[in-house]
């Protein structure tokens, strides 16, 4: 059996690694030829996963037909901006695998990675989501993920997936899973921006345990279950974020603080949070549903407002009981 990684990024690199050291002969793509060429020179991914020695079944191409040629499924890891393209791009796979957190919002309202990957492959996707750092997972750090998707083939990826260091469970709550993997990034955005402020433990633990309500009144207005975000890809998948030194979307909430400005946010690659936000409060607005961290991460990141007065304006609301 032969498995298609689309993405050469952290996360693409990091799983292609897992899926190799386990002897399953993975091919992995890169958008750019000269990175293609530069993994099959070095054996490594220097740009985005330095350190990480590329196992012997791990083979990189730039070529959509080499990559997917007798593939039996493809795992998705672009980023969510880039998923649309890529995929319109590539020659198709009987099944996915998404990888991809984020978000999207348009005229069907909210959709996630894998019902955009649906969408447009009409081929069956699982989602795979959890506490699980690129930069961990690949240097074999244990940890778990949720396998999401139908029955028969969230097992087929917990069985492919799993090993000593990589436990994953299964799960039917596609939707929850996404849902949490992407609202998660945007509470970890305003967690990097509590630590930019040096507001302290206390103010983190009491955002965070508040952005958590926010996620599964947002979640479960959508269809999510609520169990699934005080699970591995909803609460774990904070955690792990939120008080990250790996986190892209925590270092941006603590560089935008600093005045690092919006093109720089992403030097260390893509800012999944930034994105997810705009989704998530177009919905709101649209659903008239309050989500106040969400709409504070908003204002701050794409309206241009001091973090210092979004706080004020989140200690200033209307006393409620919890
Ligand atoms: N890095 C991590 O630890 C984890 C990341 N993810 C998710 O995986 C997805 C990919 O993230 P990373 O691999 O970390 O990103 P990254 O920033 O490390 O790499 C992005 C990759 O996408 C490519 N890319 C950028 N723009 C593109 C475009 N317009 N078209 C095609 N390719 C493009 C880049 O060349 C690069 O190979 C994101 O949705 C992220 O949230 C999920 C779990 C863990
Ligand atoms: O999703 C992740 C860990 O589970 C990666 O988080 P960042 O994109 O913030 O680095």
């Amino acid at each position: 059996m032969r498995v298609a990684v689309l993405g050469a990024g952290a996360w693409g690199t990091a799983l292609a690694v897992l899926l190799a050291s386990k002897g399953v002969p993975t091919r992995l793509w890169a958008r750019r030829k000269a990175q293609a060429e530069a993994l099959k020179a070095m054996r490594e991914n220097r740009d985005y996963l330095p350190g990480v020695a590329l196992p012997a079944y791990l083979y990189p191409t730039h070529d959509p037909e080499e990559a997917l040629e007798g593939a039996e499924l493809a795992v998705v890891a672009v980023p969510s901006k880039a998923l649309r393209e890529t995929l319109a791009g590539l020659p198709l796979a009987p099944w996915y695998v998404s990888a991809t957190k984020g978000l999207f919002y348009g005229e069907e309202g909210v959709r996630t990675p894998a019902e955009v990957v649906e969408a447009l492959t009409q081929r069956p996707v699982v989602a795979l989501s959890g506490p699980n750092h690129a930069e961990e997972v690949a240097r074999f750090l244990p940890t778990a993920s949720v396998a999401a998707g139908p029955e028969d083939l969230a097992r087929r990826v917990q069985a492919l997936f799993s090993g000593p260091t990589f436990r994953v469970y299964t799960s039917r709550d596609r939707r929850g899973v996404e849902l949490g993997g992407a609202v998660k990034n945007v509470l970890a955005l305003a967690a990097g921006m509590v630590d930019g402020l040096r507001l302290g433990d206390n103010a983190k633990a009491a955002l965070l345990t508040r952005g958590l309500r926010e996620m599964v009144r947002f979640g479960t207005a959508l269809g999510g279950e609520e169990a699934t975000f005080y699970g591995l890809a909803g609460l774990g998948d904070l955690l792990a974020t939120a008080y990250s030194l790996h986190s892209r979307n925590r270092m941006a909430g603590e560089s935008l603080v600093r005045g690092v400005d919006r093109e720089a946010l992403e030097a260390r690659g893509v800012v999944e949070g930034l994105y997810a936000v705009k989704a998530m409060v177009a919905w709101g607005k649209a659903q008239g549903v309050e989500l106040p961290v969400a709409e504070a991460v908003h204002r701050v990141a794409h309206e241009g407002l001091d973090p210092l007065a979004a706080l004020k304006a989140l200690m200033a609301r209307e006393p409620k009981e919890e």
